[in-house]
């Protein structure tokens, strides 16, 4: 993006968008609260006195660079959440992931972040991302640490393909019925029409702090990949209502309860000779019958298995190793 076009966006966007929570911070400060900025783009907001009964929420955008429209709905969440700070009703953490990569429009520099919440990092471990999620585990294990029970975490991120469900969620399956149940509730009266259970962590950093924190995470999906500044904050209004009522203690407006999908399958990229058998413009949750393949990769051939399955997330450009797709059937 120009100089001239980053210069024109809101001055909280902008601000947000590398990471300066200068006059954010002030402004809490000011009003009472305890502000730190363990490490650049991370602030946190906590009550000046501690108590276990007030939920600590994460919010994190940008861990790709290039979804952007979360980073945006955020800004102007915050921005108007500091200028009436006593309105604030949890300990919150904010996080800023890629600030390198949201700076030159990439998902990211050298490879995923979203991949590097993991302890084993193969040969991810020498990437420019790993340092930057060394520092994010370790703000995030600070900020959880001296929390009470009412943990939350959510990622915001948009989808780099069209969606059958515009807005939807993963949802690790190892948090505790009651708050998982409260979550997808709640994803539902922002908007969220589709929900995925995730069984197993591909390094990403909801699976991380439900995993690790005992936090009640999501990856959320909100919408496609898009230029900073332009993108329709009114397909968020459901979303932006809910974090409103969220960070300010207040019942989330109604809304429809998400349909639920559990994943069979998850594709993993073996070699560079892995073939998806689909297009890369294929939308998330395309049904694909029994029997169809799903990809080749050397000797194996990915098929589904179930009478019907949805593929999400389809990328055959993954480095090796890593998720190309997952498959997931309704409950
Ligand atoms: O559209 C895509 O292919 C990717 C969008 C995206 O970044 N999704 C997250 C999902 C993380 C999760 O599974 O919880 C990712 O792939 O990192
Ligand atoms: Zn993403």
């Amino acid at each position: 993006m120009s100089k001239a076009s980053f210069e024109a966006l809101p001055e909280s966007v902008r601000a947000l968008a590398q990471a300066d929570f200068g006059q954010v911070a002030d402004l809490f400060r000011a009003a009472g609260f305890t502000v730190g900025l363990p490490a650049k783009g991370v602030l946190t907001v906590k009550s000046a006195q501690p108590d276990a009964d007030r939920p600590a929420v994460l919010l994190s955008v940008g861990v790709h660079g290039d979804e952007t429209g979360p980073i945006e709905m955020v800004a102007h969440t915050v921005d108007a959440l500091s200028r009436a700070p006593h309105g604030l009703k949890v300990d919150l953490m904010l996080c800023v992931g890629s600030i390198d990569a949201i700076a030159v429009g990439k998902r990211f520099i050298d490879a995923d972040l979203n991949r590097m919440f993991r302890l084993d990092r193969g040969d991810l471990a020498a990437t420019f991302e790993a340092g930057r999620a060394d520092t994010l585990i370790a703000a995030t294990r600070d900020f959880f640490d001296g929390a009470g029970p009412r943990r939350w975490h959510l990622d915001l991120h948009t989808a780099i393909r069209a969606s059958r469900y515009p807005q939807f969620a993963i949802v690790p399956e190892l948090i505790a019925d009651g708050p998982r149940n409260a979550l997808i509730e709640w994803l539902g009266q922002g908007g969220i029409e589709a929900v995925i259970m995730n069984p197993k962590s591909a390094g990403t950093y909801s699976y991380w702090t439900a995993e690790q924190h005992g936090a009640a995470s999501s990856t959320v999906e909100l919408g496609r990949i898009g230029t900073l500044g332009q993108n329709d904050l009114s397909q968020f209004a459901a979303m932006s209502a809910a974090l409103h009522a969220l960070l300010r203690g207040l019942p989330a407006p109604q809304g429809a309860a998400p349909l639920v999908f559990n994943t069979v399958q998850s594709i993993t990229k073996l070699s560079d000779a892995f073939r998806m058998s689909f297009g890369r413009e294929t939308e998330n949750f395309t049904p694909l019958k029994q029997g169809d393949v799903i990809a080749t990769d050397g000797d194996t051939v990915y098929t589904v298995k179930h009478d019907e399955e949805f593929v999400v997330f389809p990328n055959p450009d993954v480095r090796v190793g890593l998720r190309a797709g997952i498959m997931v059937v309704r409950t």
